[in-house]
């Protein structure tokens, strides 16, 4: 990052901005991302890339028709991996890998996502050595290219019930892949359509006419040298999206397919010569691949906040519309109380999902590490703050990212602004590797909570609980909450109010669902009438989780020229949370009105404290003009000029007559005179 981000030229408000900073923005980007070192690695990256001909993005994405886009960042990507091992150190996905494809790739899955975020991960995990021998190679040298098809027509969430089938004949010790039924079709797999010629299937295991649920294998689908399907394998794209339109997402159908024995992963689960089938050592194991990109999306879905965040904040300063004092000159619209409530409770949240990120990875890592031992223990861990985190962190993204558009009006609405392009893209977070709900469900049920399981043991007082949730286990407070203002509140003080609320409402969920199990005949049933309730406890336990792990992440910092900033960000964080949160934080007169408007009060008061040093702050999230490819979010704020360039770029502009006037309105007004 440079000394200062001020150049002549640059739009007059921007500067004035940067000039009027209360901390150097290098200070704050080196705390942000996790020390000055990766800072400077992060430049030595972008220079990397700058220099590098073949990752010159000279075409804009947004101008082109799917087809053109698919091929363009196909392009990219095969650039992208091609000097990948110059630029980035490869094992660093959730860092480095990140930031590198970012830069490149922009808003966009392309032919080779799947195969290194879902693919490789799997095959480094869940391969035995023989395998690992066998397919890492190609999987590195990309002399094969790969997704991981999951997803069928009739079944997503539900993997119990796909209906793929891969039946073991032992006479050929082969497995028989076969798709029964049209809702059988592989649906939604990234990159499957047309670039990959192999996939990880998941398909319901049959051997020696017993059923062992979905287990992964890994399929050759097209030809390794005319690239065409191969017999008993229907394979397409499934057509353009709301976004990704780079990704050639497909469809895939299996007639009777014969496959090796070995093409089973087989570390964990085994299917023996002879159709024997080995248990793994826990039921779960084979959903690795998920577990990895649930992980690894709380990064990206906070680098999207960011963007979004950063192309609203400078847009802002350099946007003039309205008088605050009449005749006394037009404001910057970051100067409007209800812009600021819109906009700054959004960097707030960038940062705490970031710091979030950096948990769940290093909880990642640390089970790796322990399943290689055959350890299972803190696996249930993670699926539990992968999940929720991943259900938490890209609803409120997508939220936020609309915020931000909304709060550039007109323009905002233009792929000009990027906000298109970043919406699309993240909120298919909420979608993907688990639907949100679902997935809040899930932390509900087991999770690393075990929310339900441990209410019982925890009454009893028999409850073992992790450092995630020992809070639970807390008495409730019987006093109010301890607020009195915004300058008095400790970050304990906060923590414990989240804390409040999460343990209130998961006490609540569990005696309705012990009530409903009394009232429905079955448990399944009683489970589906609380599931609003349950979801509702396990939101405002991640949402805890994140107020926790955000002080606790800036308790590091003894700066005192960013400190100061890094408390008031999480003051407004958890106070914006209390204020939206009304119900949750009242319950049994736990904040009073009175306490209530003063933390509104408290918001209205740290908004203006964070005015100042807004513009600052978004640069220290250290984002370049080529990552965010943005007009209104321009380094330089140089916006007008800017956007009449970028429409006059447009292909629709090259020649002076479309050809839709020639071919229709010219006609129509032809005929239109005729009749006069
Ligand atoms: C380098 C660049 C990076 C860029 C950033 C990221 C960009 C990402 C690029 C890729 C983008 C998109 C790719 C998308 C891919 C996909 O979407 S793949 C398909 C994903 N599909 C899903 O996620 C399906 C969701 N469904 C499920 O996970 C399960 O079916 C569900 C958990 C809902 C239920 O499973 P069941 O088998 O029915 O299990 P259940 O009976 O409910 O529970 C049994 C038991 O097991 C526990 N459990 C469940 N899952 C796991 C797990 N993964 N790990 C550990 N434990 C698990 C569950 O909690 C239960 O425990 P209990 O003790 O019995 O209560
Ligand atoms: C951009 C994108 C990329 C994708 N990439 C891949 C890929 O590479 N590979 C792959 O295999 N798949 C991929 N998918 C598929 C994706 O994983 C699934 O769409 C996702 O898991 C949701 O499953 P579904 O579509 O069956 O939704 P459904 O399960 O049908 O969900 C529909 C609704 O039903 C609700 N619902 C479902 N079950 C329950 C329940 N038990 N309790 C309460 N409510 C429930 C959901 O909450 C939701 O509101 C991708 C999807 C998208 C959008």
């Amino acid at each position: 990052m440079e000394d200062t981000l001020i150049r002549e030229g640059d739009n007059l408000d921007i500067t004035k901005e940067r000039r009027n900073a209360t901390f150097r923005v290098k200070k704050l980007a080196a705390f942000i991302h996790g020390g000055e070192e990766i800072v400077r690695r992060r430049k030595e990256i972008y220079d990397a890339v700058e220099r590098e001909p073949r990752l010159k993005n000279s075409v804009p994405i947004e101008f082109l028709a799917r087809e053109e886009r698919h091929e363009e960042q196909a392009r990219r990507a095969v650039a992208m991996t091609d000097v990948a091992t110059d630029i980035i150190d490869g094992s660093d996905m959730f860092g480095e890998g990140i930031y590198y494809q970012s830069l490149i790739m922009g808003r966009d899955l392309h032919s080779l996502s799947l195969h290194y975020s879902m693919v490789l991960p799997a095959i480094q995990n869940q391969a035995d050595d023989e395998q690992l021998d066998e397919w890492l190679g190609p999987i590195i040298s990309r002399s094969l290219i790969s997704t991981y098809a999951q997803t069928e027509l009739g079944h997503g969430t539900n993997l119990s019930k796909l209906e793929t089938t891969a039946t073991y004949d032992p006479k050929t010790q082969e497995f028989i892949l076969h798709s029964p039924t049209i809702t059988a079709t592989k649906w939604w797999p990234g990159a499957l359509g047309k670039s990959s010629n192999y996939a990880i299937v998941m398909a319901q295991l049959y051997t020696n006419g017993k059923w062992h649920g979905p287990h992964p294998f890994f399929v050759q689908l097209r030809d390794a040298e005319t690239h065409m399907p191969l017999k008993g394998v229907t394979v397409g794209d499934i057509g353009p999206k709301l976004g990704i339109n780079g990704s050639d997402n497909g469809f895939l159908r299996f007639n009777n397919f014969r496959i090796p024995r070995k093409t089973m992963f087989m570390k964990n689960a085994k299917v023996l010569p002879d159709g024997t089938y080995v248990p793994p050592k826990h039921a779960k194991l084979g959903f690795g691949a998920m577990v990895f990109v649930r992980s690894i999306m709380i990064k990206d879905q906070s680098m999207q906040l960011g963007s979004a965040i950063t192309i609203a904040v400078r847009y802002s300063a350099i946007r003039r519309q309205g008088e605050i004092v009449p005749n006394s000159g037009e404001v910057q619209i970051l100067d409007y109380q209800t812009q600021q409530l819109r906009l700054f409770p959004q960097i707030s949240r960038t940062l705490a999902f970031l710091f979030a990120a950096y948990e769940v990875k290093d909880l990642y890592l640390r089970v790796t590490t322990q399943l290689q031992e055959g350890n299972t223990e803190l696996l249930p861990e993670l699926h539990g703050l992968s999940s929720g985190l991943k259900s938490v962190v890209s609803w409120e993204t997508a939220q936020g990212i609309e915020q931000c558009r909304l709060a550039c009006g007109g323009h905002g609405y233009s792929q000009a602004s990027a906000f298109p392009e970043i919406y699309s893209y993240a909120v298919g977070g909420c979608t993907y590797e688990g639907e949100n709900i679902v997935m809040l469900l899930q932390v509900a049920r087991q999770a690393f909570l075990g929310l339900v399981k441990i209410v019982s043991s925890i009454r009893a007082g028999t409850a073992k609980l992790s450092l995630l949730t020992s809070y639970i286990a807390e008495k409730q407070p019987k006093t109010r909450s301890k607020f009195t203002c915004v300058e008095n509140v400790s970050a304990e003080d906060l923590i414990a109010d989240f804390e409040y609320a999460a343990r209130e409402q998961i006490f609540y969920a569990y005696d309705l669902l012990k009530k409903n199990e009394t009232l429905y005949s079955t448990p399944e049933e009683a489970w589906n009438k609380t599931g609003i309730e349950l979801c509702k406890a396990s939101r405002l336990h991640v949402k805890a989780f994140l107020v926790r792990n955000y002080f606790n992440y800036v308790s590091k910092c003894n700066d005192s020229e960013i400190r100061p900033i890094l408390d008031q960000l999480g003051k407004l964080y958890a106070l914006d949370g209390i204020s939206g949160g009304g119900v949750w934080f009242t319950r049994r007169g736990y904040y009073s009105d009175d306490q209530m408007a003063t933390v509104r009060q408290g918001i209205y008061s740290l908004l203006e404290k964070i005015r100042p040093n807004a513009v600052a702050i978004v640069d220290a999230f250290d984002f370049s003009d080529r990552e965010l490819q943005s007009v209104l979010g321009r380094r330089d704020g140089n916006v007008y000029e800017n956007l009449l360039k970028w429409a006059q770029q447009n292909p629709m502009n090259r020649s002076e007559i479309s050809t839709a006037y020639i071919k229709h309105l010219k006609p129509m007004m032809t005929e239109g005179k005729s009749k006069l």
